[in-house]
């Protein structure tokens, strides 16, 4: 009698351990699980931060350059500056905007034509977007738009004859024609104004890099900087005045070019310079 009492007892106590133990264990696989769904939750939050911050960046400096500034092995104090070959630069004036600035108690004391002046480059902007993502915007200098093209060695594109630093002259005058026909042909239309842009572009080798610790900015310079903006400045308002070399690429590609004559620039010894022939059927974006 003993011994049935004593192994009841022993069985009992086995199986109140086990169940114990069982119980333990889901306690300890919920709460595993638990923390597993906690951790997929926070990486995939990390992964849409980090994915936000990225797009923020973009839009502050070049993709390639974040790459750069996101790589894991970059020193802390390493500057971004890379020299680029071949890059088409391009100031785009709008000249007449002077004369439309007012600071009136009407218009707000000049916001009304802030206002206009962020439609016109959010215009702009767009088409970067939507049709040249091949083309930098630099940045806006008042009303002046700068922007280049083949400052990212993966821009220049393979042609029959190999690849080609050519088609970035090609690309930054399309998408001059572009801002040209959004600023003329829509944007006067819509607004009942008559704006029009005064463009020089050219091509060469320039240095790029993004200074500054507060608010850093990506910018280009050298002398092809520096001729490309007086190729504005010294224009004409409706054309787009380019250099000799930048004019013997675009004839290779079947741009008309007039020679404009020789050219004082700020600067710069005489030089000859060209406008592109713009037929109307090119004016269409
Ligand atoms: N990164 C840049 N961003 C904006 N403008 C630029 C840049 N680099 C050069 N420029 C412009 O190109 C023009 C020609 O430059 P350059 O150094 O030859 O003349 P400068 O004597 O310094 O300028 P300025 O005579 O206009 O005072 C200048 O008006 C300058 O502002």
């Amino acid at each position: 009698m003993e011994l049935v009492y004593k192994t009841t007892v022993y069985a009992a106590v086995i199986l109140v351990t086990m169940h114990y133990i069982d119980r333990q264990m889901e306690f300890a696989n919920r709460l595993g699980h638990l923390f597993k769904l906690q951790f997929q939750g926070e990486t995939e939050q990390v992964k849409m931060m980090a994915a936000i911050n990225k797009i923020v960046l973009e839009n502050i400096i070049p993709s390639h350059v974040v790459a750069y500034y996101l790589r894991s092995s970059r020193k802390h104090e390493d500057l971004y500056h890379e020299s680029c070959s071949h890059v088409t630069v391009m100031f785009a004036s709008i000249p007449n905007f002077k004369d439309f600035y007012q600071q009136t108690k009407a218009n707000g004391e000049g916001m009304e034509c802030i206002r206009v002046l962020n439609e016109i480059i959010s215009d702009f902007d767009l088409l970067l977007i939507k049709k040249f993502p091949d083309v930098e915007k630099i940045k806006t200098i008042g009303s002046t738009y700068m922007a280049a093209t083949g400052l990212h060695n993966g821009t220049l594109r393979t042609t029959e004859e190999g690849e080609s630093w050519e088609n970035n002259v090609v690309t930054m005058i399309h998408f001059c024609l572009a801002m040209i026909s959004t600023l003329e042909c829509d944007f006067n239309k819509h607004s009942f104004n008559n704006f029009s842009l005064r463009i020089g572009v050219n091509c060469g080798p320039v240095i790029a890099g993004v200074i500054g610790a507060r608010k850093p900015q990506y910018d280009i310079w050298g002398d092809t900087v520096n001729v490309a903006s007086r190729m504005d400045s010294s224009g004409q308002q409706g054309k787009i005045q380019v250099p000799e070399e930048t004019a013997a690429v675009l004839v290779k590609y079947g741009f008309p070019m007039e020679f404009r004559g020789i050219t004082k620039v700020k600067g710069k010894q005489p030089m000859k310079t060209f406008f592109l022939k713009q037929r109307k059927d090119s004016l269409k974006s």
